[in-house]
């Protein structure tokens, strides 16, 4: 395939995790970011919507750093131009970071004619974003179960029932991944280890095939959650109500501290203002959206 002079790439949200999954479930999610970039002769960055006050416009902005290690890799010395609208909150669980990276990577491979494959690409973005999960649903879509063997990337993706909704839950407050990572234990024990990988094994097989009975069991997590609920007030006491008010099950949305919730549509609205009220008597304003899920990943305009 030739080069093109100008991208426009359409990237959607996603939620890592999944309940249980930690570093190796996520899904996509119908909320976007997109990305113009086009070759300049000076680096240009401009920002639309979420993080237009704190996003660098600059070379240090993340979606050129990715674009960046695509060119120098093709040893292509050229500037970029790149416009970023953007509708994916910063820092709040819902891949914002993930759809830069990828986002950024597959728009400059792509303004060089696709020269690098998307293994490839994977395996950078993975290194930039420090786990595969929210990279994988990123550029593929559905729901993926992904992990890191021998430097490579193996995943799978399959879609998710057309009829589940997402209501996503997001306070006003930044949690970025770096420090709702540390404070994580460096070790587990073998019992919640156990607690965890059969949930995972029974999520995956009931998502396949979109039986969603027992999802609230399956949801249950002791390798991140209850860690980082002290870092989320609400929390807790939503991901304990959402089942009797008509959720499937409730989680943490990647490191958060948006919480979501699985559910049918005549339910959503319901569901988001008990959130969005659970979280307000915890002292925490918040807004909530329902979502779709996403099949296609990054898509080229
Ligand atoms: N559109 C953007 N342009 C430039 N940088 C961005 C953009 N969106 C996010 N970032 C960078 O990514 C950081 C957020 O990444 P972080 O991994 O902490 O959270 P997240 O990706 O939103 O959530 P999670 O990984 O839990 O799903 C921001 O603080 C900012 O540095
Ligand atoms: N698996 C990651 C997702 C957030 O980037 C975490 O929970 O830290």
């Amino acid at each position: 395939m030739g080069s093109e002079s100008m991208v426009r790439v359409k990237i959607p949200a996603t939620t890592a995790n999944f309940g249980p999954g930690f570093d190796c479930l996520g899904a996509s999610l119908g909320l976007y970011n997109y990305i113009d970039m086009e070759f300049s002769d000076a680096p240009k960055v401009y920002v639309k919507g979420e993080g237009v006050e704190e996003i660098p416009l600059d070379k240090t902005n993340l979606v050129y750093q990715a674009a960046a290690k695509v060119l120098k890799r093709a040893n292509v010395n050229k500037d970029l131009k790149i416009v970023l609208e953007n509708h994916i909150p910063l820092a709040r669980g819902l891949g914002s970071s993930a759809a830069c990276i990828v986002g950024g990577l597959m728009a400059a491979n792509h303004l060089i004619g696709d020269i690098f494959e998307n293994s490839e690409l994977l395996k950078i973005a993975t290194e930039m974003e420090g786990h595969p999960d929210n990279v994988v649903p990123a550029a593929f879509g559905g729901f993926c179960l992904s992990m890191i063997y021998e430097n490579k990337i193996i995943y799978k993706t399959f879609p998710m029932p057309f009829w589940l909704k997402f209501v996503v839950c997001i306070p006003d407050f930044e949690l970025k991944t770096e420090d709702a990572r540390k404070i994580l234990p460096e070790e587990i024990n073998f019992k919640d280890a156990v607690f965890n990988i059969s949930r995972t094994a029974m999520l995956v097989a009931a998502m396949a095939q979109g039986d969603l009975s027992n999802m609230d069991i399956f949801c249950q997590d002791r390798l991140h959650q209850p860690f980082r609920s002290q870092l989320i007030p609400g929390m807790e006491k939503i991901l304990a109500t959402v089942r009797e008010k008509g959720a499937f099950a409730g989680f943490l949305s990647g490191s958060g501290p948006t919480v979501v919730c699985l559910t049918l549509r005549e339910r959503a609205d319901a569901l988001g203002e008990h959130m969005v009220d659970i979280f307000s008597r915890a002292g925490i304003k918040s807004c909530y959206k329902v979502l779709s899920s996403d099949s296609e990943g990054v898509k080229f305009l």
